[in-house]
């Protein structure tokens, strides 16, 4: 079982370290930890945010477990040498279409929320977000036209079979679940999001047992604070994705919290191959202060042992520690509370 450890800038470096700790504390016999440059942090020290030696040790390894980056001395860079390049660079390389964001409430952290408690109460949902398409990937530039004024463009789109793909994985999660899927898009508006609908649509013919609805972006987005609890599964494109999936955070308390999983079709011999890594960035306004909360990298380790080496008895020991930990009132500063990144991890390692 070999996990490749990218911790990146900021924060990455802070969070992974407790998640580190808490995966040696398991004593997984054969787990092997290997550790990359990505980000800032590899472009300072190679050049490039994605070195070709990082992407051979993502390639050589059963998974990725990875901290953020970004770095705002790097925002004047060619876009291609830019921190987040080596995250969006991994999702493409190694085809992970597939990201899994789950958001639920945890007992005792129903004040947190931004929203009122006995709405947060019932939040359990997942995000699938589809990774490898949209308007991240498309052809974009920037140019002065002939009267002199300067544009911007990024390009659009999704092929039938990016949607195909990841409307089964989203479908297929449903099922496991309570078997409803909302598909969000903005097919009142672009053609992009008219072949998503179609698509879905269509594929919803092989899951009779999944009830579908479609919701438009803006009207998803305001249906997440309203009501959050009548979501299950909820499949989107890479943009829309991203945005939700950082809105649902606050619903359940802190961006601080959330996990997620990217896969793809690589399988090895242990289980899936994927990327884990929390949904937050390497937040330049906190780092080196050592009060980042771990907790959204050590639930993605949890996710990792279940999804990438068939450990559920493991990840479901992690999940079980964080919820005690934060039952039992273990807050950062994201929640609240005093704790330090170190002590949080001190408090999970404690209850697992
Ligand atoms: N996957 C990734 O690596 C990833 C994800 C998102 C953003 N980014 C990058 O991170 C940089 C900063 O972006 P941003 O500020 O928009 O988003 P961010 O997620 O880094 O931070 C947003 C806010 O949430 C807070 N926050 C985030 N994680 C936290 C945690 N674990 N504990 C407590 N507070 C936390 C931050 O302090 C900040 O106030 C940018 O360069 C951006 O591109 C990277
Ligand atoms: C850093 C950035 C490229 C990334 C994204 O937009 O996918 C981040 O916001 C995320 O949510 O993982
Ligand atoms: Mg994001």
């Amino acid at each position: 079982m070999k996990v490749a450890i990218f911790p990146g800038d900021g924060i990455g470096v802070e969070v992974i370290a407790q998640a580190v700790r808490v995966l040696e504390a398991l004593g997984l016999p054969g787990l092997t930890l290997f550790e990359g440059d990505v980000g800032a942090a590899a472009w300072r020290r190679h050049g490039h945010p994605l070195p070709p030696e990082t992407l051979g040790m993502a390639r050589a390894c059963d998974a990725i477990l990875f901290g953020a980056v970004g770095d705002p001395a790097c925002d004047g860079l060619v876009r291609h040498l830019r921190p987040e390049q080596a995250v969006l660079g991994l999702r493409a390389e190694l085809g992970l279409f597939a990201n899994l964001r789950p958001a639920k409430t945890f007992a005792g952290l129903e004040d947190m929320s931004a929203l009122r408690p006995e709405i947060a109460s019932q939040i359990d949902l997942l995000i699938v977000r589809e990774l490898n398409g949209d308007v991240y990937f498309g052809e974009k530039g920037m140019r002065t036209t002939d009267n002199g004024e300067r544009e911007g463009w990024d390009m659009m789109s999704y092929a039938e079979s990016e949607v195909r793909r990841i409307a089964h994985t989203a479908f297929r999660a449903a099922q496991g679940r309570k078997g409803r899927l909302t598909s969000v898009d903005k097919a009142n508006v672009l053609e992009t999001s008219q072949l998503w609908r179609d698509v879905v649509t269509e594929v919803s013919a092989d899951y009779p047992d999944v009830a579908l609805d479609h919701l438009y972006v803006d009207n998803a987005a305001m249906q997440m604070v309203r009501a959050p609890g009548q979501f299950d599964v909820v499949v989107t494109g890479n943009l829309f994705g991203d945005i939700l999936s950082d809105q649902a955070s606050m619903c359940v308390g802190s961006i601080g919290l959330l996990a997620s999983a990217s896969m793809g079709e690589r399988t090895t011999e242990f289980g899936t191959f994927g990327l884990y890594e929390p949904i937050h960035g390497s937040a330049p306004d906190i780092a080196g202060q050592g009060i980042a909360n771990p907790l959204a990298t050590i639930l993605s380790a949890a996710m990792m042992l279940r999804h990438s080496f068939g450990r559920e008895d493991d990840a479901a020991r992690i999940e079980a520690a964080v919820a005690r930990a934060l039952g039992e009132g273990i807050r950062g500063a994201d929640l609240g509370g005093d704790l330090g990144t170190a002590a949080i991890g001190d408090a999970v390692l404690e209850r697992l």
